[in-house]
């Protein structure tokens, strides 16, 4: 119970903090409920002392937001969550060992502190703390629910999980935040594992690899870090557009992956643009990633978001209705953390306060969620924004022409303030120029067909969808 309400927690602060912020304080953190406490693990004293300073104010107040008076004492100690009994340690040797502990291990600021450790555990043989495959075991072909938003790059992943090193190399993923590529990326890395337990994957964020790359310098043992790196079977470097203006990274990154990609070793990498749209990058890194192939996921649409609510719903062995899923499918359109989020959420909600699951009830727990959204995305913001992305004057939003240079952006404005607000069609109507809902209808019927008829439609969708829902 107080996982979920933890998980919660986490989603709002994931949220609320930048994420640099976030991956530094708190995504260390491990938790533990203890009777009436929820006590935190933190790594070591630099951090406990940090997040109590700064963060436990309000995770105190997340708390009580959404256990109330059921609201359990919030914790904190350096140390790290004691590890349950392995009940079968074949299982776990030499194939995914790699928990929390071993995130929290590698915390940049984990001066020395190792945590508790079953000896079930194993070890990747000789490898350096900093080279721990840090798969997150979690993260499977198996629960990532596909649609028609990420069926390519999860074909794609599947074929690099299949035949790492050879079928595509790099495989490049990229799109928004919270769409699944950091979990499709691990997924292959489980995959490859679960195939040969001795294969050596690796999975670091790019800001991760940059700090071990600063510190191996410091240390004078570069020429090792080089030769660990350059000695694994698969590289998944996450969100490598932080590597912009790391210029010596960047060296280092390029002739490392020049290096894995001559031996046929995999590379696998995320980022939230397009390999040519990351400024800051050297041109020649660039044109490398796009050596292999270079797929995009966007945001799901509505009856994927659904299936990912019910799949997460049930692997929290929680009893989500239908139309509950559907209803918060409905209004968080944009990313599947927010999904997760608003499900934890509920899940928290409705055990500690025993209310049956309805839409009402999800409408008050997502409360705040809901509202930010509606904020967010306005018929008037989707004009602008159309408008600008076709050149055309906003007036013409709601002008009679019927030139097909703007009466198809404004189509498309149409289908956008359908799908991305909770207005009525009479009222997206009277918002264009006093246009009838029939008129509007028939916008939504046409955009929808040409998406699947036209590439540039399609695209053109989706970078609207993508730049009014962020
Ligand atoms: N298709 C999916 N099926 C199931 N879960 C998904 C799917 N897509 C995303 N998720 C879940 O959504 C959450 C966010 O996904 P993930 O961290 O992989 O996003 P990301 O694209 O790497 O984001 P970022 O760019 O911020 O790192 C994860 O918990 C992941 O399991």
């Amino acid at each position: 119970m107080s996982d979920s309400l933890w998980q919660a927690c986490l989603e709002t602060l994931q949220r609320e903090l930048p994420s640099q912020q976030y991956n530094m304080w708190v995504r260390p953190l491990q938790v533990q409920a203890i009777n009436q406490d929820l006590v935190l693990y933190a790594p070591n004293k630099f951090v406990l002392d940090w997040v109590r300073d700064k963060y436990a104010d309000r995770i105190n107040e997340l708390l009580k937001e959404m256990a109330g008076d059921k609201s359990p004492n919030l914790k904190m100690e350096v140390g790290s969550k004691p590890v349950a009994p392995i009940a079968n340690p074949k299982l776990e040797l030499g194939n995914k060992p790699q928990g929390q502990a071993v995130g929290q291990n590698n915390h940049p600021l984990n001066n020395g502190f190792a945590p508790q450790r079953s000896n079930n555990v194993a070890h990747l043989g000789q490898t350096p703390p900093s080279l721990r495959s840090n798969l997150r075991e979690n993260y499977t072909f198996d629960n990532f629910v596909e649609g028609k938003s990420n069926q390519l790059a999860r074909a794609a992943a599947t074929q690099v999980a299949d035949n790492p090193g050879t079928a595509f190399n790099p495989l490049f993923l990229y799109g928004s935040t919270g769409l699944g590529k950091t979990h499709l990326m691990h997924a292959v890395g489980n995959e490859i594992r679960e195939r040969n337990p001795d294969a050596k994957v690796v999975y670091m964020h790019s800001e991760r690899f940059v700090q071990d790359m600063v510190k191996a310098i410091q240390t004078n043992s570069i020429e090792e870090w080089k030769r660990h790196y350059r000695s694994v079977d698969a590289l998944l470097i996450d969100d490598i557009q932080f590597f912009a203006g790391k210029e010596r990274s960047q060296e280092e990154f390029f002739h490392t992956f020049n290096a894995l990609l001559e031996g046929n070793h995999q590379v696998i990498l995320t980022s939230d643009r397009y390999p040519k749209e990351i400024e800051g990058v050297e041109e020649r890194l660039k044109s490398r990633f796009g050596w292999g192939l270079t797929i995009i996921i966007e945001p799901p649409e509505l009856e994927t978001r659904v299936a990912i609510l019910m799949k997460k719903a049930q692997e929290s062995n929680f009893d989500l209705p239908h139309e509950v899923a559907f209803f918060i499918a409905k209004r968080l359109r944009s990313n599947v953390r927010d999904l997760e989020g608003a499900l934890n959420r509920v899940i928290a909600n409705a055990n500690f306060t025993g209310k049956a699951v309805t839409i009402d009830f999800a409408k008050e727990a997502l409360r705040d969620m809901l509202a930010l959204q509606e904020k967010l995305v306005t018929i008037d913001n989707i004009q602008k924004t159309v408008a600008e992305y076709y050149k055309i004057k906003l007036v013409d939003m709601s002008s009679k022409s019927r030139s097909r240079s703007v009466a198809r952006p404004r189509q498309i404005a149409m289908a956008l303030a359908k799908e991305l607000t909770n207005h009525s069609l009479p009222e997206i109507g009277a918002a264009f120029g006093g246009r009838d809902h029939t008129t509007v209808l028939h916008a939504c019927r046409k955009v929808n067909d040409l998406r699947e008829e036209n590439h540039d439609i399609k695209e053109d969708f989706s970078n609207l969808v993508r730049t009014l829902s962020s």
